[in-house]
């Protein structure tokens, strides 16, 4: 399988580099259309109950996931593979989320990601977090491209 993060170099983001000994080493795939991120919270990531994720891990898988689904896209809109080229990057501009429903920890999180608007600058990602088929939270996230040199050590 092809992981979008796996086909970008010089990343060093908390949520997604698998270079960054610290973060959550997300793993999302692109079909064109929609991305999907399998994540398995540790007991560790529970919010007041130890039942359930917290809100705060759950906004930062989908911000992650959400700006990849963006760059995978702009690399697709431009003709080339993913990671091909010069560099690709957007930042997050915007996040909205609605927590519908307490987030089992037992997992796992199941998040799907599409675009519902793609501009020169601006691309608007829609985002849904489920758990055993059960919608928990969704999003609405505006990236932003920005120079490549936004990325650089
Ligand atoms: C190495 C491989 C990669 C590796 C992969 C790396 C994945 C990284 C994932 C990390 C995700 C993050 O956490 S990123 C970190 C958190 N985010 C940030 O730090 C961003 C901080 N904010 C900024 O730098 C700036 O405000 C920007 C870049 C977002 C926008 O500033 P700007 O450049 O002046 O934008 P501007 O020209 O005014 O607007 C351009 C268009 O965007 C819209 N727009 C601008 N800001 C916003 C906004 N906050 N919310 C909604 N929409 C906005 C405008 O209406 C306009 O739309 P229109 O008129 O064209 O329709």
């Amino acid at each position: 399988m092809t992981f979008i993060q796996d086909q970008l170099a010089d990343n060093h983001c908390f949520g997604c580099s698998p270079d960054n000994p610290h973060g959550h080493h997300i793993k999302s795939t692109w079909d064109g259309e929609r991305s999907i991120c399998h994540f398995s919270p540790k007991p560790w990531h529970c919010a007041g109950s130890p039942h359930y994720v917290y809100g705060g891990l759950i906004a930062s898988l989908i911000d992650c996931h959400s700006v990849c689904t963006a760059i995978a896209e702009a690399y697709q809109r431009e003709g080339r593979a993913i990671g091909e080229g010069e560099t690709i990057f957007y930042v997050t501009g915007s996040l909205n989320i609605s927590y519908l429903k307490a987030t089992p920890i037992a997992g796992p999180l199941v998040l799907e990601a599409r675009l519902s608007e793609a501009g020169r600058r601006k691309s608007v990602v829609l985002c849904t977090l489920s758990v055993n088929g059960e919608l928990c939270a969704k999003a609405e996230l505006v990236a932003i491209r920005v120079p490549a040199s936004w990325g650089e050590a």
